[in-house]
């Protein structure tokens, strides 16, 4: 049986704000009308709450990935490596109980929360029942229109502010939807600056210190410098998370590139189209798996060109090679 409290706990503090700068859209339900919104800036009490309500008989759900942040100070460190300042508009994917949601609230973003689970989309509603600057929306993120939401509460912010706004993304990610989320917000330079990451902490590694010449170095990689600058932040052991999670996250911070500064290849979709082909099969060289896009002997001159051998396989070649080698073959 579900058990959640119907209103914030009584031993959490709480303040009344000054009416929020930016004021989400009236399209959007916000909470409510009240400015009340809890403060706890130390130990999250609230997780000791839901853990015993969990105890209870509501269980975190694994397919959801729910391991819930039982240090605030992780989300401190996390809303840190974001720089989010007073105005900011956040993007937190997977607010669940509402800790970090709670830090980037304090720091005076405008916060879009995308929650799946609805029973924990309306224990975080209830949480911050009151809170202008929080729009919780019931949706799975790998499916929802994330641009038009996001560019929707920046409008509000401008009309309100008149400034120029870019957006963030800072979360403690369900582990298994990482390279969806990847893919879906590191082309989106246009509206999001950055994205923080708590991920796996192999899969932190992955995106951004695979080295050339092994099996970890795959397309992903190619995909994530050609979109972003990736920086491993900081470890988190697994017994900071309740239920612990069977391995350890990490923290990644995506800098977004804006368009202009994206390697030069007449389209990404027919380079990233080359990418996946030269890494498709079993590794093979370059000059077999790229056959359909052109003859093995242009494609051997086009790497003797940018200085690789003619036998090169995809592993050896770096983002700037991918872009030299697509521009002198691909017939876009
Ligand atoms: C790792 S927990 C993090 C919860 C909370 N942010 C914290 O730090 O304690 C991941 C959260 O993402 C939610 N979630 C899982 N899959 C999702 C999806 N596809 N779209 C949106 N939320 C999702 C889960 O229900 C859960 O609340």
């Amino acid at each position: 049986m579900l058990f959640l409290p119907q209103s914030q706990p009584s031993h959490l503090s709480s303040t009344t704000l000054a009416p929020p700068k930016h004021a989400l859209p009236a399209s959007y339900v916000s909470c409510t009308s009240h400015l009340r919104v809890s403060c706890s800036r130390r130990e999250d009490d609230y997780h000791a709450t839901l853990k015993a309500l969990n105890s209870r008989g509501r269980t975190p759900r694994k397919s959801l990935g729910q391991h819930y942040m039982l240090d605030s100070s992780i989300n401190e460190q996390l809303v840190g490596v974001a720089e989010v300042r007073q105005g900011d508009v956040v993007l937190e994917i997977g607010p669940g109980t509402g800790s970090l949601t709670n830090v980037l609230l304090t720091a005076g973003a405008t916060v879009i929360g995308i929650e799946k689970d609805s029973h924990m989309a309306t224990l975080v509603r209830d949480r911050f029942h009151g809170n202008e600057r929080l729009l919780i929306l019931q949706e799975d993120f790998t499916k929802c229109h994330i641009r038009a939401h996001v560019n929707s509460v920046l409008d509000a912010s401008k009309s309100v502010a008149k400034g120029s706004f870019t957006a963030k993304v800072v979360s403690n990610l369900p582990f298994n939807i990482s390279t969806d989320v990847v893919k879906q917000l590191l082309p989106m330079g246009d509206i999001f600056s950055d994205v923080v990451l708590l991920l796996q902490d192999e899969a932190a590694s992955r995106f951004v210190d695979a080295s050339l010449r092994t099996p970890e170095y795959r397309p992903i990689n190619v995909f994530v410098n050609f979109y972003s600058v990736p920086e491993y932040k900081f470890k988190v052991l697994r017994n900071k998370f309740f239920p612990q999670p069977n391995v350890d996250g990490a923290v990644v911070k995506f800098k977004l590139k804006q368009s202009m500064d994206y390697p030069p290849v007449a389209s990404p979709k027919s380079f990233f189209s080359m990418v996946n082909s030269a890494f498709s099969g079993k590794r093979k060289m370059l000059r077999k798996s790229l056959q359909h896009i052109c003859a093995a002997h242009e494609i051997e001159r086009a790497l003797q060109n940018i200085g690789l051998p003619i036998t090169a396989r995809p592993t050896e070649l770096t983002l700037d090679d991918f872009v030299r080698l697509h521009n002198l073959i691909a017939r876009v």
